[in-house]
């Protein structure tokens, strides 16, 4: 990574977006911890992380990898779930219900007896979540949340997300997904060959069409659309539903004093 000056606020969605190898792995690897910048310095709730203090990014920030092998190692769901409550002291009791707790929403309770290794892709990433939930971080960083799963699990965990951030917690997820990157994001940052090459809201970013050219990336399904259906351009819709409101906003029948008029 070259330069990249990053930052995440409270409360926020960030979607960081870029080909393969673009550094997105990479950057969010920082975030917690994982891996420790050569040059420039990494904060985290204001204090600076280094090899001796990385247990404190640990805590804060959340990470849920790209590959759910990495982070399933209790021979139960259940005990998986559990295992960080554990390590940081919560009784085995507590620390149970709120494994079972963390489980159900996202709706993965029916898994709890099972052996992690033999989960499906998508359960995994689940069980994954749920294990990063449960300890209330400050921060949930997601590398690439819908990998494998089906629609309907997909808009589980979009919907989980939106829940997070209600809840007060920031979310940094990447993503070649993006349609769901448009829907749940409130910031989208760019990169390119280990820089970051551009970032703003979901309007700005999905309507410059310099940015998503240098990137390699497409617009979202919304944006194209808007654009083919050249509604007004000054709304730049982004979501399903800004579309729809516009849409149905400009099919709205003239009323009856513009008829008589
Ligand atoms: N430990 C490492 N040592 C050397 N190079 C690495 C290392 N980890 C990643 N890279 C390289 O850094 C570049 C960025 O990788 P990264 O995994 O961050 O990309 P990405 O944007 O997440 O890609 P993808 O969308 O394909 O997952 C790649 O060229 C990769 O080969």
């Amino acid at each position: 990574m070259h330069d990249v000056d990053f930052e995440v606020r409270p409360n926020e969605v960030v979607a960081l977006l870029g080909g393969n190898g673009a550094g997105k792995s990479t950057l969010l690897e920082h975030l917690n911890g994982t891996l420790t910048p050569d040059a420039g310095e990494l904060r985290v709730t204001g204090r600076k992380v280094t090899a001796e203090t990385r247990s404190h990014a640990r805590k804060e920030v959340g990470f849920v990898f790209q590959d759910p092998d990495t982070q399933l190692v209790a021979p139960t769901v259940l005990d998986d779930v559990m295992f960080g409550l554990r390590n940081y002291g919560v009784p085995a009791d507590d620390a149970r219900e709120r494994a079972r707790e963390a489980l159900a929403t996202v709706d993965a309770a029916h898994l709890e007896e099972r052996v992690p290794h033999y989960l499906s892709g998508g359960e995994k990433r689940l069980v994954g979540l749920a294990g990063v939930l449960v300890l209330e971080p400050s921060v949930v960083v997601l590398d690439e949340p819908l990998a494998g799963l089906d629609p309907e699990r997909s808009r589980l965990v979009a919907d989980r997300i939106e829940a997070i951030s209600r809840e007060g917690i920031s979310v940094v997820l990447s993503t070649h997904d993006i349609d769901f990157a448009a829907s749940v994001a409130d910031r989208v940052c760019v990169m390119a060959d280990g820089n970051l090459v551009g970032e703003g809201t979901p309007q700005e970013v999905f309507y410059d069409e310099g940015l998503l050219e240098r990137a390699n990336l497409h617009a979202p399904t919304t944006v194209r659309l808007a654009k083919s259906l050249d509604v007004d351009g000054s709304r730049r819709p982004v979501t399903e539903t800004e579309l729809v409101e516009l849409l149905s906003g400009a099919a709205t029948p003239p009323s009856k004093t513009q008829v008589d008029g």
